[in-house]
């Protein structure tokens, strides 16, 4: 992909006690999610892309292709636009077999156009065992991955996803999202996912939209967006950074496993992964605690000599956030203000960060 490889979405539409006006320009590829609260207009927007609010006005260009440009007159309808819709649930013929379902969606693309085989969509989302199966025998995370295989096979230029796990319970929710990873690692068509779960948006988004009341509150790479403190992301309990780790190697005797990144290192307990293979983790900010010494004789295993960058008050007087650079890497920190003041934290300051926890993802 040339140039080109972004996504340029500006978009105005009004209703009665809702306007959303959005001017977007978003990586050409990989994952892109929109992420705020209920209302704020996540699902207008994908429908906008889609095609699918009459009323929207603006300009949106994919990857070089232009689907809207109301000042010229332009608008691509729905039906002519390369995109693949997955929504809450996937809705099959309940007729057909699973096999039968996603050859109807493969029917409208002339071969020469196809750009993801049936071989490689049924294998990429692991479905090949169900093909022959009606869709009453499906799980519902089985019917969601057959819903993401027919929007593969019709070759889209985008693949616009609204909540693709909230209807299914935690359990198949960490069942189907390997294979959305998959989807992004092996695939070069650019996604908006919108979801609600902080959980999902870290484990699979390279840059991040949030959305409030209609508006663009952020918009940018996920790491550093993670790490700003001007967003009220910051002030919830969830606050934290997310940091892609390279499994370094396994301590066999205490069952720990190393993470490196650029800046440090953190030991988890023993992973699967092997040495090289990537390993994002989040470190939530009420985790992180401060020292002005590297302190010996604690159980804290995972020590990191950072750098003060900006403080600020938390979500409650008593409290501060504060974002660190562990050489390169961004940090967050949620500590009382007592603490803060006596160990003089001003931006400059070198300090020792312990982390308490680490999630991996
Ligand atoms: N056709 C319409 N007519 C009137 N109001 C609408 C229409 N479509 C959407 N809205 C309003 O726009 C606002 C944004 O809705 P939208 O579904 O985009 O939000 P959302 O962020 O996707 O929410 P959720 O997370 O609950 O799905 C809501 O207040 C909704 O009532």
């Amino acid at each position: 992909m040339g140039i080109d490889a972004r996504i340029e979405a500006r978009f105005r539409v009004a209703y009665p006690g809702f306007t959303l006006d959005v001017d977007l320009v978003l990586p050409g590829r990989g994952v892109s999610a929109l992420f705020g609260h209920s209302g704020s207009g996540k699902t207008t927007l994908l429908r906008c892309v889609a095609g699918l609010e009459p009323a929207a006005q603006g300009r949106l260009t994919v990857n070089g292709e232009c689907w809207q440009d109301s000042a010229r007159g332009v608008c691509v309808p729905t039906h002519r636009r390369a995109l693949g819709y997955v929504f809450q649930e996937a809705s099959l013929f309940p007729h057909l077999s699973v096999r039968r379902n996603l050859e109807f969606g493969l029917r409208r693309i002339p071969p020469a156009a196809r750009r993801v085989s049936f071989a490689q969509a049924t294998a990429l989302l692991g479905i090949d065992a169900l093909l022959e199966r009606m869709p009453a025998h499906l799980s519902g995370g089985e019917r969601q991955r057959v819903g993401m295989a027919r929007a593969l096979l019709t070759s889209p230029r985008i693949l616009l996803m609204d909540e693709p796990l909230a209807a299914l319970d935690p359990r198949r929710k960490q069942e189907i999202l390997p294979y959305l990873e998959r989807l992004h690692d092996e695939l070069d068509i650019p996604v908006l996912y919108v979801s609600h779960s902080p959980e999902e948006v870290v484990r699979l988004a390279d840059h991040v939209v949030m959305l409030g009341e209609g508006r663009v509150m952020a918009s940018g790479e996920l790491h550093a967006t993670m790490a700003r403190l001007d967003l009220p992301t910051a002030f919830t309990e969830d606050a934290g950074v997310v940091i892609d780790g390279i499994v370094a190697e396994h301590d066999e005797h205490y069952h720990l496993t190393r993470l490196d990144f650029p800046g440090g290192a953190v030991f988890v307990a023993r992973q699967g992964a092997a040495p090289g293979q990537r390993m994002r983790f989040r470190v939530h900010a009420r985790d992180v605690s401060l020292a002005d010494h590297r302190v010996e004789g604690s159980s804290i295993l995972n020590l990191l000599s950072v750098t003060v960058q900006e403080i600020v008050g938390a979500d409650t007087p008593a409290h501060v956030l504060i974002r660190l650079d562990a050489g390169g890497t961004p940090l967050l920190a949620r500590i009382t203000r007592r603490s803060s003041e006596q160990l003089m934290v001003r931006p400059g300051r070198t300090l020792w960060a312990q982390i308490k926890s680490v999630a991996l993802l």
